[in-house]
């Protein structure tokens, strides 16, 4: 479970302030623009500016660990892709950080490509796809990752309905539903209410806790109907 204890995270004169915790499966983050979710996940991922309080992951302190040292993949809207590898290799590096891949591990990149729609472009650099086919990459390598946690900043943002739709699927079967915590900025309310488990509201510098998707849609809060209209 992931806890976030007393956090308050100081960004000039904004500031978040979360004491919540995030229960393994599909949590989308939503709410009106500016009220801090990327901030919320720069805190869980361990970037940027000042954090009080502890996030917490299954009882361990993560607070002063480096990104790298935390149990969590992210995608973001901008991907994060290498240019100078192929998109096989890109992917690959969720496996094997050298790029030394064994047999088994290349047929799983190329499993895994296929799976989000791109069989047979693991030889392509970054520059020879479009946007969509580049976020689709980067999903394929978060799926790939064995990290407990996954954060995705408005990652499908670039994406048309029916392709979006798709990976959201894949997001929620192949992730959320195996077990791991998937924290998604998204928004599209449609998108959580169609995909998500839970629905972690972020308002005005404060991150509330996540309630079921059905509950928070069916009842919600007069600063969560302001904000779906
Ligand atoms: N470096 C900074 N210094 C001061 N304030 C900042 C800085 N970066 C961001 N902010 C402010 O922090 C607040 C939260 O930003 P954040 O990106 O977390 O919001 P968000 O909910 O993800 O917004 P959006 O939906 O528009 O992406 C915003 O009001 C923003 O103006």
């Amino acid at each position: 479970m992931l806890t976030l204890d007393d956090v308050t995270v100081s960004k000039g004169t904004f500031q978040l302030r979360a004491n919540l915790q995030v229960p393994p499966g599909l949590t989308a983050v939503i709410g009106p623009s500016g009220g801090g979710k990327s901030t919320l996940l720069a805190a869980i991922a361990g970037f940027g500016p000042t954090v009080t309080g502890r996030v917490i992951w299954d009882g361990d302190d993560l607070s002063g660990k480096e990104p790298g040292q935390r149990p969590v993949t992210m995608l973001f809207q901008d991907h994060n892709l290498f240019p100078h590898l192929t998109i096989a290799q890109n992917v690959g590096l969720a496996l094997a950080p050298r790029l030394k891949l064994s047999v088994k591990q290349s047929a799983q990149v190329d499993a895994v490509l296929t799976d989000v729609g791109l069989p047979g472009l693991g030889g392509r650099k970054p520059a020879a796809l479009s946007g969509g086919q580049i976020g689709r990459a980067a999903l394929a390598r978060c799926l790939l990752s064995d990290r407990p946690v996954v954060l995705l900043d408005e990652a499908f943002a670039a994406l048309g309905p029916a392709l979006r739709a798709e990976m959201l699927t894949l997001v929620r079967d192949r992730m959320a539903q195996q077990g791991r915590t998937v924290i998604m900025v998204t928004h599209d309310p449609n998108d959580a209410r169609s995909f998500a488990d839970q629905v972690l509201f972020v308002a005005e510098g404060v991150a509330h806790p996540p309630l079921k998707a059905a509950a928070f849609f069916y009842d919600p809060s007069p600063a969560a109907q302001s904000y779906l209209g």
